[in-house]
């Protein structure tokens, strides 16, 4: 019989606070019944105010990973996350490269809380080469979205940063919410979509940009169209930031995809 559960892998790194990278992407892949596979390229010290050190693994343990996960585990979609230097991003190019399966890049930049997790000058263009043409759907927020078409702040509306996503190479791409209500863009070469939906000002983004691209992830794994797994995706991450975790942490709070409080198992002080 066949295994109805789907598997998905997620390319990034830890997250100490748990609320993004890689565990961020387990609980969301987790959320919508796929099966969470990690292949880790980097650890951070970090928590809900800020990344406090990071590290990238070596190229050879990566591949190692990516092998034994391949190797074993029929994964039916790729999310790549955090990509640390050029190095790892070329290498990950020709090591996905031959695989028939959804991968969503989220180019990830820029924290939630403002932090940079890579040297963007020296990562943009090997994104742009190795990982862009792989692409399913590429998902940055607008700043990322401007530092990897090289425009300055707010100098492009997200329409015109989607397309120049595009003219790069990304079969699709969104631009996720800039402000209040300003919804997600996409955009796959043809069609233009403003993907609105409410904005909750609860200060829980944390992990809600890793969980969208982990969502879409898993949506797209499971056969559902492109532009529908993107409103979906938001829908869900979007719904995470209204249920977020509050009382965790002084700064950036966690979402919350999987609905932790009704999980609750433990007798709970009062
Ligand atoms: N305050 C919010 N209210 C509702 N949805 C949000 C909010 N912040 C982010 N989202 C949604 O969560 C997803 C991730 O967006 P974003 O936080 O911009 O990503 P990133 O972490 O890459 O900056 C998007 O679909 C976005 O629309
Ligand atoms: C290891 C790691 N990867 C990604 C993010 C982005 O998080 P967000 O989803 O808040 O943009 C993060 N804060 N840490």
């Amino acid at each position: 019989m066949p295994d109805p559960t789907i598997a998905c892998l997620t390319i990034g790194s830890s997250d100490s606070s748990g609320g993004a990278g890689v565990q961020g992407d387990i609980k969301a892949f987790a959320s919508i019944g796929c099966f969470a596979a990690t292949v880790v390229v980097g650890v951070t010290a970090q928590n809900t105010t800020g990344v406090r050190a990071r590290y990238g693994l070596p190229v050879d343990l990566v591949r190692a990973q990516l092998s034994a996960v391949l190797d074993d585990l029929p994964i039916r979609g790729i999310k790549v996350g955090t990509a640390w230097s050029p190095e790892l991003v070329t290498w990950l190019g020709s090591a996905l490269a031959d695989l028939s399966v959804p991968i969503v890049v989220d180019p990830v930049l820029v924290t939630a809380a403002g932090a940079y997790l890579s040297d963007v000058e020296q990562i943009r263009s090997a994104l742009v080469e190795s990982l862009f043409p792989l692409a399913t759907v590429v998902t940055p927020n607008r700043q990322e979205a401007e530092l990897l078409v090289g425009a300055p702040p707010h100098a492009l509306d997200r329409r015109e940063l989607a397309a120049a996503l595009v003219d790069l190479g990304a079969p699709a791409a969104v631009v996720t919410a800039d402000a209040r209500d300003s919804g997600d863009w996409f955009f796959d070469g043809t069609t233009h979509e403003l993907l609105a939906g409410a904005y909750h000002d609860t200060n829980c983004e944390h992990g809600a940009g890793c969980a969208h691209s982990a969502l879409a992830t898993g949506l797209l794994a499971g056969g559902m169209p492109l532009p529908e797994a993107m409103r979906q995706a938001r829908q869900l991450a979007s719904d995470g930031v209204r249920d977020g975790l509050g009382h965790l942490g002084s700064g950036v709070h966690p979402v919350d995809v999987l609905g932790l409080p009704r999980l609750v198992r433990t007798p709970t002080r009062s």
